[in-house]
């Protein structure tokens, strides 16, 4: 099983990744980073050199391949749920949970993170606050479709956040297994 986070730049996907991971005694890692290593080059240089639809089939595959493995907290990147087929094997996988904040606390966010300006290209070319407001909009809709949990991530610290993923799975799966004895027994 993976459990993969989902969620806009800034909601706190790698932050929440490694603490969930901590919790329990599982792996974590970052898509953004193995596409990183797979390219040999950062997310801006393969967004110059390949546009965003060579960073994206780059993504579709990367996640493709490490939803085979087991145990894993996977941080997908921000706009990893574009694709239909990632946003389904994600599902196959396991639980999928969203990041959800304001496009206020995320632009906040993503501005006091100088070393991701750096390495993330712009999407719009527009202001972030304007780029967060207009992107997540479209992507709302995808996120929530996608999500099989949804937490709130403005609200609450990492660790807060991360205890609260670790006990709505956990009920999950044991109304799931309780379900499946049912099914059993008639
Ligand atoms: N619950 C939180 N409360 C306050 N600050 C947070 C919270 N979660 C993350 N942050 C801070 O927000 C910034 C972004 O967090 P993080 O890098 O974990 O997000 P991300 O979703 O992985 O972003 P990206 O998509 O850019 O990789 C960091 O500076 C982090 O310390
Ligand atoms: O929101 C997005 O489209 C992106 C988010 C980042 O995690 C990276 O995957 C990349 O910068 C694109
Ligand atoms: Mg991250």
């Amino acid at each position: 099983m993976v459990i993969t986070l989902i969620g806009y730049r800034g909601c706190g996907k790698t932050s929440v990744a490694r603490l969930l991971a901590e919790r329990l005694g599982w792996d974590w890692i970052d898509a953004d980073v193995v596409i990183e290593q797979n390219a040999g080059q950062s997310i801006k240089e393969i967004f110059d050199t390949e546009g965003e639809p060579g960073f994206r089939q780059r993504e579709r595959e990367t996640i493709h391949q490490l939803l085979q493995q087991d145990q894993l907290i996977l941080a997908s990147g921000g706009g990893a749920i574009l694709n239909e087929q990632t946003r389904t094997d994600m599902q196959a996988s396991g639980p999928v949970v969203w990041l959800n904040a304001p496009a206020e606390t995320l632009a906040e966010r993503i501005e006091a993170d100088a070393l991701s300006q750096s390495q993330r290209p712009s999407l719009t070319g527009k202001s972030i606050s304007a780029e967060v407001a207009e992107v997540l909009e479209q992507r709302e809709p995808l996120y929530r479709e996608t999500a099989t949990v949804i937490i709130d991530a403005a609200a609450s610290s990492p660790e807060q956040i991360a205890r609260k993923i670790e006990q709505v799975i956990t009920e999950q799966q044991q109304h799931k297994h309780s379900e499946q004895d049912k099914g059993n027994l008639s």
